[in-house]
């Protein structure tokens, strides 16, 4: 991949000195966020626990799984208490100088990036409009290929905190996977057997700092998720995420004791498009906002397809057979240029 010479400059680093808001970041007319957006107060909200004795509770989350994409989870195993101390050294790790957070860049010593790290997303183009926010991303599973070397020891509670958020959501991601699998009428254990341990979990910690144009910037552009599924704790005070549905966009209101699951392509593409993965974005506000988000795939030497069970002749298969490494490099490129990877996938 050629790498265009960009400004790599963090954007916390620009938003703390002010002045004016360099052109990288300034979005064209037609993609700018315009007006306000009404509330997604369609989206389900869910509890784990009931999802096996209640058959309402997992037509729910199959309806807001195929109208929104999305579902509010609630489950004993995440406590309020918990959830806020999993924010709160999130927004200590980007409260720390630049000097110290740097320690765990993602960049090479030749200036290449990184899959793992923090700093900012891949620049893949000179003319790239880039998105308004700083992350950290980390390989949480399997947990013998985690690069500790990258796991901030600052706050000294992080890992910690981020090995018992992550074995918290695996068995919430768990929990799901075989719900959806039982609504559409599948062996339990379908997705399960193919999003298991030895597969790649990711989490994302991203700083999208108060925008000085909030008409003009995006804080994450538009995008669908490459995983299977994604679980994400949102800012309790700050919303900003935006999903869009029936060509208009709606503000994803936060459930503070909640995660947010936001189905990816892979379980489009599995489901032969009963269940979407919907296509969502960030937009900015004149206050910070940090999420946290856990990214489940299918294991990377594995391929996928429509399961066999959900085509028929009323509903002909729409995706092909795909490699997931094949398909999650095709994805970090187009996701840098705006587009979609699933297009590649379409019979
Ligand atoms: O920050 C958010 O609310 C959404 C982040 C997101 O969509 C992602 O990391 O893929
Ligand atoms: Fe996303």
């Amino acid at each position: 991949m050629v790498e265009a010479a960009v400004d790599r400059r963090l954007v916390q680093e620009l938003a703390r000195t002010g002045g004016e808001l360099p052109a990288q970041f300034v979005q064209k007319e037609e993609n700018r966020p315009i007006g306000s957006s009404p509330r997604a107060s369609g989206v389900p909200i869910v509890d784990i626990r009931r999802l096996f004795e209640s058959d309402e509770e997992a037509l729910r989350l199959k309806s807001g799984l195929q109208t929104w994409g999305l579902c509010q989870l609630v489950s004993d195993e995440l406590s309020i208490n918990f959830l806020d101390e999993v924010r709160s050294v999130a927004k200590k790790f980007f409260y720390l100088p630049k000097e110290e957070k740097l320690k765990y860049g993602n960049l090479t010593d030749n200036g290449e990036f990184k899959l793992e790290g923090y700093g900012n997303d891949i620049v893949v183009t000179k003319d790239q409009v880039r998105d308004w926010n700083d992350r950290l991303y980390l390989l949480v599973e399997p947990e013998c290929a985690r690069s500790l070397e990258l796991w901030p020891d600052n706050p000294s509670s992080f890992r910690n905190l981020l090995h018992e958020f992550s074995t918290k959501t695996r068995k919430i991601a768990d929990n799901v996977l075989k719900a959806i699998a039982r609504v559409l009428e599948l062996e339990e254990n379908y997705f399960t057997d193919q999003i298991g341990e030895d597969s790649a979990a990711f989490v994302r910690f991203t700083y999208y700092p108060a925008s000085p144009r909030s008409d003009a910037v995006i804080g994450m552009k538009p995008h669908t998720d490459g995983s299977a599924m994604t679980l994400l704790l949102l800012d309790k005070d700050v919303d900003g995420l935006q999903v869009l549905k029936d060509g208009e966009w709606y503000a994803v209101p936060t459930v503070p004791h909640a995660l947010l699951l936001n189905l990816g392509d892979q379980m489009e593409i599995m489901s032969n498009g009963i269940l979407k993965s919907p296509m969502h974005r960030v937009v900015t506000n004149s206050q910070e906002r940090i999420s946290v988000v856990m990214f489940y795939s299918v294991n990377d030497e594995k391929y996928i397809e429509p399961a066999n069970n959900l085509v028929d002749e009323e509903r002909p298969r729409l995706y092909k057979k795909v490699l997931i490494k094949s398909y999650l490099n095709e994805l970090f490129e187009n996701f840098a240029k705006g587009k979609r990877a699933i297009d590649f996938a379409k019979v």
